[in-house]
């Protein structure tokens, strides 16, 4: 799969060597890095041309910006009816994209009923478990597994990118970072192509990772629902209660994580590496927790560090006077104008 995610990768990059040869070197990564992470998903999840994944893309971000200003009554009664113009179009969106996503299954069935193997991809992978004796069969329902792709496609292409978005801010401010990860790139993985099975190796850049994620965690919050009524100190959570789960102000509480919680110190996950040294073991969350954990996490990670290296080994970064910080939400932790980056081939 990590073969999927070079080929976008390095045609984003040739586009900004053109881009900053032609005297443009102020570069939005935070827009370019959405729509490659989108085009990776779309091939590691469905294997799709560029052109369909980018309709699915695109709708699927139309349908996001729609839902955002409703998502805060997800689980409140009667919530559908607050918002009634925005739910309505969601679900036109809804349907194209089923539309799109049922004519491509349809394909992928018609071409497995005559015997072609599954494609290695994640649909290929679900659709090959669906298989019964060797024929298309009813285990999962075209309708499952369209859901199956929404969810690959929804959850697994704007965290990643705003993980790497955010980790480009942040090497752009400490360029000694920059410099450390270079270092060990080139001590890894050397100068040719990337060898996945080295990927392991890039210690230095998982905490990086890690630490990026603690402090703008592109999933703010996890959502959970009481299933009894529990008791903590003296509040009562009643039964059924839905829960959203702050994580970002998790991630910079001072008494889980030290006065130094605000700082950027990649090296507090150096010696525990699964923590980064915090008080409670339930308080760095960034992919959720128990059994609804983050399915895309080692996917997430693969991809991070192909392309994480595929742009430190080209360019460097450093902050634009444009730049404004405000990280805000919009259901998942964004730069809200952008991140634009001086880019710089080295
Ligand atoms: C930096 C990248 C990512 C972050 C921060 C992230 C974060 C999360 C979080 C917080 C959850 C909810 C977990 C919970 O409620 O306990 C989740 C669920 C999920 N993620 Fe990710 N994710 C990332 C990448 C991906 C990728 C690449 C994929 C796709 C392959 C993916 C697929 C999913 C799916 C399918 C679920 C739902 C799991 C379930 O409900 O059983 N994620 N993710």
């Amino acid at each position: 799969m990590a073969s999927l995610m070079v080929e976008p990768t390095t045609k984003m990059l040739d586009q900004w060597a053109a881009l900053i040869n032609s005297g443009y070197p102020e570069i939005d990564v935070e827009r370019e890095i959405t729509t490659t992470a989108g085009e990776i998903i779309a091939r590691t999840s469905f294997g799709l041309s560029y052109q369909n994944g980018n309709k699915v893309f695109e709708k699927l971000r139309a349908m996001q910006i729609t839902l955002f200003n409703s998502n805060r009554y997800v689980g409140v009664p009667f919530s559908k009816w607050m918002c009634p113009k925005k739910n309505l179009e969601a679900k036109r969106l809804g349907k194209e994209i089923d539309q799109l996503l049922l004519s491509i299954i349809d394909a992928r069935k018609k071409s497995l009923d005559i015997g072609t193997s599954p494609q290695k991809d994640l649909l290929g992978l679900l659709m090959e478990g669906s298989l019964v004796d060797g024929r298309s069969g009813k285990s999962l329902t075209a309708r499952e597994l369209v859901d199956e792709c929404k969810t690959f496609f929804f959850g697994g292409h704007e965290t990643t990118a705003l993980a790497l978005t955010w980790t480009l801010l942040l090497l752009a401010m400490y360029p000694d970072w920059q410099n450390q990860l270079r270092d060990e790139i080139k001590q890894v993985i050397g100068d040719g192509e990337i060898d996945f099975t080295k990927l392991a190796d890039l210690k230095k850049m998982g905490w990086v990772m890690k630490e990026v994620l603690r402090l703008y965690s592109p999933a703010p919050n996890a959502q959970r629902q009481a299933r009894e009524d529990i008791k903590v100190d003296d509040l009562v959570i009643p039964n059924g209660t839905n829960i959203w789960i702050d994580v970002v102000a998790m991630h910079h509480d001072p008494t889980l994580w030290g006065d130094d919680v605000n700082e950027f110190k990649p090296e507090r996950f150096k010696d525990d590496h699964l923590y980064g040294g915090c008080k409670h073991k339930m308080g760095f969350l960034p992919f959720g927790f128990g059994g609804r954990m983050c399915v895309g996490k080692n996917l997430t990670m693969m991809e991070y560090k192909v392309i994480v290296t595929l742009m430190l080994t080209r360019f460097s970064f450093s902050l634009s006077s444009n730049y404004r910080h405000s990280p805000s939400i919009l259901l998942s932790l964004r730069p809200r104008y952008g991140l634009p980056l001086l880019v710089k081939p080295l």
